[in-house]
Formats: structure tokens, C-alpha cells, sequence
């Protein structure tokens, strides 16, 4: 909006369209809630969340058809991934033309974001495994992947680490598969992949099927690369999509729930939101459980209010010394802990 007053004439017309809009969705509402009271609607269906926008959302039926549904007046909150139920609209002839969601499922995980104002936000549901994407180039730091792997255990969904750009891999790449082998050993499962070539693809496809994915990782990694390999039509509508936001129309920031073709059962969620991961939220404890080899020592120490610094009888500097936690991931849980602490007490 410019920086020029509003005239009078003008706030008035802006007024007056945005009561306008108010009344249309008063009565929409009312239409509903008649027309669910007179039994109009079809019988109670469940669906997914696919897509929302405000107060419209896209579900996907159990058939796979997707239908533009309205949200009961009482629902708030619904986020792509959630598992709704619904009633369908039909035309003249019987066909489905749109639907009302009237329930929300119980979810079994939510991803959440903070928002402008540092707000924790629910942005996605359901989701049954994070991919955390990283690549021969820019070549991983084992702390930076630590970061991503406590985001994700703190939320409840399972990690699994995606090395991309393994055609790049020197045949002396033995220090990052030795990397990768510590993980393995931690029970992540561990898929390697290029988006120049077939290798890996059928690995991966095996790791998405019957599951819902987020991807995530740092910026260059390959996450739009393998993407759009795993969603070659959908990545060409986004385009032509984004074409058209450029040109000032709007931007939609919000998730999507896709079904991949090339594997069973498989669906993806994604957004620009969805890829970046924060930890700012997560307090000392939270951190130490995100490291999963630390869990059954945690409520070990001699001290209950232990934080594995250099205190007698720790049971997490115990382990290291007899080489049950790597060096390395015991130096980058000290290295999260302190820079969230610095952050905390930095300058605001
Ligand atoms: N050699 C090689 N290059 C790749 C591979 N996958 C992606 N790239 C390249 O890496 C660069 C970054 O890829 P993107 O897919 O944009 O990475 P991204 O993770 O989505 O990055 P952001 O959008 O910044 O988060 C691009 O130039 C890709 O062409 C791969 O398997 N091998
Ligand atoms: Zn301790």
C-alpha cells in the first residue's frame, strides 16, 4: 500500500467491501449450518488436509479425489496433513461439487514454526518421517546435522538422513561414509542419492513409501532438486504458479500435501516454511534427549541438576571416556547448548 493517505472516500469504500465480505461468510455459515441441520450434505467421509487458505481447504477423499471444502464455523486450526471429517455437496446430477469439514481427527504429531512475532505455529500434521538432506557439496558439518537431528526428535517424528550429490563423491570419500556409519550405528537410516543419475532413487523411494515426508536441510543441499525428480508434473504447476506471484498476485506460502507417483502410499509435505529449522525454542533438556545415544543416562549423574560439564559422577562424561558417546557428538551437544544460551543472553 502506498504511503499516501487514504482519503475519505477511499477508506469508506474499503470499509464498506470489508463488511460486505463479513456478511458473505455470516451467511455462508448460517447456509451451512442449514443445510447440515436438513440432512443436504452426504453421509460423514473421512479425508486429509491438503492445502489450506484461510478459511477453504483442499481434502483428499479416500479415492484420491480432491474436493474444495468450507470449514465448519467452529473449527479453527486445521493445518495441511490433518486427518479431517467430511460431508459432500452434490450438483444436480449427483456430482460432488464441494464439501464441509465437520471434525478434526486426533493428530498424531504436529510440526510446528515460530511465526513473525516468534510464536509457536502449528504448520503441518501427520507426518511420519523427517529427511534431513545434506550433500558431498556443501560439504556437511557433523554439527550441523546434530542441529537438525535434536530439531526433529523434539518434535516426535522419526529423522532419517539423506546424503544427495554422491556423484561428487571422490573415491577417497571415506571420511564422510565413516560419518555416515556413526549414524547408522545411532539406528538412523541412512539413504544416499544423486539427482544426476538413477542411483539412489530406488533407495529412496523405498524410504518415502507408505510413509508421509517432510524434507529439510541446508540451503544448496538438493532438496528442490530431488523434489522436483520425485514430482516431476507438480514441480512444473509450481512453476508456472510462482510465475504469476512474481508478477504481484500472491504468494502461497502455506503447505501442501502431495501423493508422489513412483511409490506406494507415499506423500509428501511441503514448503519454503517447512524446510528450515530453527531450535531457539528447545530448552538444555531438550537438547540432551534429541541425542538419542544419551537418553537411557539421562537421570544417571550423581547430581540430579548435572549439566555434563565437569561435574563428578556424570554419567554422559562417563560414557565418552569409555567410548560409549563419539567425541564428536558429545563436543556438538555442548557446542548447541552453548550457542542457544548465547543467544538467549545476547543483545535483543
Ligand atoms: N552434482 C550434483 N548437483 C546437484 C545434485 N542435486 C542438486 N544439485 C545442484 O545443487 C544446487 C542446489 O540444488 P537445490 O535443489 O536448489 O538445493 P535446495 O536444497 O533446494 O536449496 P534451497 O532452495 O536454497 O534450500 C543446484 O545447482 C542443483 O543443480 C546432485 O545430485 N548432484
Ligand atoms: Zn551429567
Amino acid at each position: 500500500m502506498s504511503k499516501r493517505k487514504l482519503s475519505r472516500q477511499q477508506r469508506w469504500r474499503v470499509e464498506k467491501i470489508q463488511a460486505e465480505r463479513e456478511r458473505r461468510a455470516e451467511q455462508r455459515d448460517a447456509q451451512e449450518s442449514q443445510k447440515l441441520a436438513a440432512g443436504e450434505y452426504g453421509p460423514e467421509r473421512p479425508g486429509r488436509v491438503i492445502a489450506h487458505f484461510g478459511r477453504t481447504l483442499d481434502v483428499q477423499g479416500e479415492a484420491g479425489d480432491t474436493v474444495r471444502c468450507h470449514l465448519r464455523a467452529n473449527l479453527e486450526g486445521l493445518v495441511t496433513g490433518d486427518r479431517v471429517v467430511w460431508r459432500a455437496a452434490f450438483d444436480a446430477e449427483g456430482r460432488v461439487v464441494e464439501g464441509v469439514v465437520v471434525a478434526r481427527r486426533e493428530r498424531q504429531n504436529v510440526l510446528e514454526r515460530p511465526d513473525a512475532r516468534g510464536q509457536l505455529k502449528p504448520v503441518a500434521a501427520n507426518i511420519d518421517q523427517i529427511l534431513v538432506v545434506f550433500a558431498v557439496e556443501p560439504a556437511p558439518h557433523p554439527n550441523l546435522i546434530d542441529r537438525y537431528l535434536v530439531a526433529a526428535e523434539a518434535t516426535g517424528i522419526a529423522p532419517a538422513l539423506v546424503l544427495n550429490k554422491i556423484d561428487l563423491l571422490p573415491d577417497s570419500g571415506g571420511e564422510l561414509r565413516e560419518l555416515l556409519a556413526r549414524y547408522e550405528a545411532l539406528g538412523y537410516p541412512v539413504v544416499a542419492t544423486t539427482t544426476s543419475g538413477e542411483t539412489g532413487l530406488d533407495a529412496l523411494l523405498a524410504r518415502l513409501e507408505g510413509r508421509t515426508s517432510v524434507f529439510v536441510g541446508q540451503s544448496g543441499v538438493g532438496k528442490s532438486s530431488l523434489i522436483d525428480r520425485l514430482l516431476p508434473d507438480e514441480a512444473l504447476r509450481i512453476g508456472a504458479l510462482s510465475k504469476d506471484s512474481r508478477k504481484g498476485t500472491h504468494t502461497t506460502t502455506t503447505a501442501r500435501l502431495y501423493r508422489l507417483p513412483a511409490a506406494a502410499n507415499a506423500e509428501l509435505i511441503d514448503s519454503p516454511g517447512i524446510r528450515e529449522f530453527g531450535l531457539i525454542h528447545l530448552d538444555e533438556q531438550q537438547v540432551a534427549e534429541g541425542f538419542i545415544e544419551f537418553r537411557d543416562l539421562l537421570g544417571h549423574c550423581r547430581f540430579r541438576d548435572c549439566r555434563h560439564r565437569q561435574e563428578p559422577g556424570c554419567a554422559l562424561l562417563e560414557a565418552v571416556e569409555q567410548g560409549d558417546i563419539h567425541p564428536e557428538r558429545f563436543a556438538s551437544y555442548r557446542h548447541i547448548v552453548d550457542s542457544l544460551n548465547e543467544t538467549r543472553s545476547g543483545p535483543p
